[in-house]
């Protein structure tokens, strides 16, 4: 019996031998291969832009951790030049990326508190594009020009901000009414009824129109790259399309998209898809969206799907549907300004008057119902209850930039939440230590950053989110590889932050013992825990994230191209495309 095993034990050593030796002779082959996957049948027309990126992977170690870090500006600079030559590149959002206020010293510049627009700026900057957005400032009809334009970053600009102006009518019906009062709450599970009115539904087609007007004026040929942004702006892609062809339309959804039956109760779903479907491309962050989206094109119109290709037909357009989730700059540019961890730390505590030695943790989010922050104070509440003896030692700092003041919902929030701030501090509280600090203020980037640096937990707990990027920049800032982050199950980040604490934000007694772990983790485990996280989000920058859009812009532009010249043949699907940006990684992983 024991011959007998001692035999199969050998025969096990051997097979395992000559399969690693068969694993390796193909992995380098395969990596051997990947200039060539260039020019593998089919792939004739892949981007000159990505057969760089694809020798650059080889060049800069063979791994594909190691290449992906090369997503930089001027990856983007590459693939514009190379692949999509004299393509001017045009940003539409709702919130612009530089406000003008009035202030009693004269005028103040203002970088809102939005993870659109950190996203989306060095984007833009290095693109050295147009960026169209809504001028909301008090000031900002002072500062652009006899066109509406401005040039930004304000002492170092490179790229043009026009601005749209609407009226105080306009703003509220489409903005706050049907963008905000509508959409939002539809799109994110966080049971706050959506209020649909037929005059803000007005409003809103009115003020796409406008947009489209700009888009159209601002296009300095007919074959821009047009990238819409968000929920504001469903109705603008069709609205582009029809007067400009040739334009490439990729719109990114930068919220969740709910399931069909969610979706249905929306009384102009069909007109909302039917838009939404003028783009090239939609994207969205994750695939569960990107999947529900489908699902609704599915249940609504009279449409082709073709699943495979992660591509619908509609109206004689054909619109790929992808993930491509966001990110943040790598490495983050004011990083470079703030001071050591240290540093930070003491100044946070100066300001914010902590006690010594007390446990630092932090929220900072626009004050919005999806954030959850007031199931947050709840799971502070209960590690009290639950574990006296922490009473005394830890202070939660929410942050909480002010959004939507003006609607009841947010109003309501607003008010609860510093109501259960002040029961709190009455319950727990003492002359000199205060545990729940709730700072409903505008903070700028550097002050957040100097927060996250300060922290020795940060709370990113969403009812739902379709990203969060607090979750990534705060990974992001801290270079000391301490800190924890408690990161919400129901936010898309937590499909690549895998080493965070992952919480239901809805269950109180598991974010509480969430928040037990967190205070009492070792800074061998904190390290452990924050470096995959860092090396996740440095490989995965916004840089890719941009990046892997235009590539697959490039292609579908050039496929168009061709087929304007040759006709489309025997082609099995109106589109089959597989998107550029997933082969480039099949070829380096
Ligand atoms: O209404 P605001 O302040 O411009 O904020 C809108 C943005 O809010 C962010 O939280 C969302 O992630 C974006 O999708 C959205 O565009």
């Amino acid at each position: 019996m024991l011959d007998y095993g001692i035999e199969v034990l050998w025969v096990l050593i051997i097979a395992s031998l000559g399969l690693s030796a068969v694993a390796l002779v193909f992995s380098i082959s395969h990596r051997r291969h990947i200039p060539a996957a260039a020019s593998t049948p089919g792939e004739d027309v892949i981007s000159e832009a990505a057969r760089t990126v694809l020798r650059e992977f080889e060049k800069n170690g063979h791994s594909a951790d190691a290449a992906l870090i090369t997503w930089s500006p001027d990856t983007l600079r590459k693939i514009l030049a190379e692949d999509l030559p004299e393509t001017q590149v045009i940003v539409v959002s709702n919130r612009e990326p530089y406000i003008h206020n009035v202030n009693d010293d004269g005028v103040e510049l203002l970088v809102p508190a939005s993870g659109l627009v950190s996203a989306l700026e060095p984007i833009t900057r290095a693109c050295a594009g147009t960026w169209i957005a809504y001028g909301g400032g008090t000031a900002d009809r002072l500062t652009v020009d006899e066109n509406d334009r401005v040039e930004v970053p304000p002492g170092n600009p490179s790229y043009t901000l026009r601005r749209v102006w609407l009226t105080e009518e306009e703003y509220q019906a489409y903005y706050l009414g049907f963008a905000n009062e509508g959409l939002w709450p539809l799109c994110h599970i966080a049971f706050t009824r959506p209020i649909f009115r037929a005059s803000d539904w007005e409003a809103y087609e009115a003020v796409n129109r406008k947009f489209a007007d700009t888009v159209v004026a601002e296009a300095r040929n007919e074959r821009p790259i047009v990238l819409v942004q968000d929920y504001h702006f469903a109705l603008l892609p069709r609205m582009i399309r029809e007067r400009l062809p040739e334009a490439i339309v990729i719109t990114f959804w930068h919220i969740p998209w709910p399931n069909s039956e969610v979706y249905s109760i929306c009384p102009w779903r069909e007109r909302i898809l039917e838009g939404l479907l003028g783009s090239s491309i939609i994207g969205f962050h994750t695939q569960f969206h990107a999947n529900n989206f489908t699902e609704s094109v599915d249940r609504f119109l009279e449409s082709r799907i073709e699943r495979a290709d992660a591509a619908i037909s509609y109206g004689g357009q054909t619109t790929l549907v992808h993930a491509y989730p966001i990110s943040i700059e790598w490495p983050a540019e004011l990083l470079a300004r703030l001071p050591a961890v240290e540093e930070c730390r003491a100044r946070v505590r100066e300001r914010f008057g902590l006690p010594a030695n007390v446990k630092l943790c932090v929220g900072v989010e626009r004050l919005d119902y999806t954030k959850g922050i007031l199931d947050r104070f709840h799971a502070l509440d209960e590690l009290f209850t639950r574990y006296p003896e922490w009473v005394g030692k830890v202070v939660f700092l929410q942050v909480a930039a002010p959004s939507r003041g003006t609607l009841p919902a947010y109003q309501q929030l607003h008010d609860e939440c510093l109501r259960y701030a002040e029961e709190l501090n009455q319950r727990y509280g003492t002359n000199d230590y205060s545990p729940l600090l709730m700072v409903a203020e505008h903070h700028s980037q550097e002050q957040v950053y100097e927060i996250y640096r300060a922290a020795d937990i940060c709370m990113v707990t969403s009812l739902h989110d379709g990203m969060n990027l607090v979750a990534k920049e705060f990974v992001a800032a801290r270079d000391d590889e301490q800190g924890v982050l408690l990161l919400s199950t129901f936010a898309g980040a937590s499909r690549e932050l895998l080493e965070a604490l992952i919480v239901n934000p809805y269950d109180t007694a598991m974010t509480s013992e969430a928040l037990l772990q967190a205070l009492t983790m070792t800074p061998e485990e904190q390290r452990q825990r924050m470096r995959p996280m860092r090396e996740m989000v440095r490989d995965n920058n916004v840089y890719r994230w941009a990046g892997s859009m235009l590539l697959d812009a490039a292609r579908l532009r050039k496929r168009g191209d061709l087929d304007r010249v040759t006709g489309n043949g025997e082609r099995p699907s109106n589109n089959n495309v597989i998107s550029m940006f997933e082969r480039t990684r099949k070829a380096v992983s």
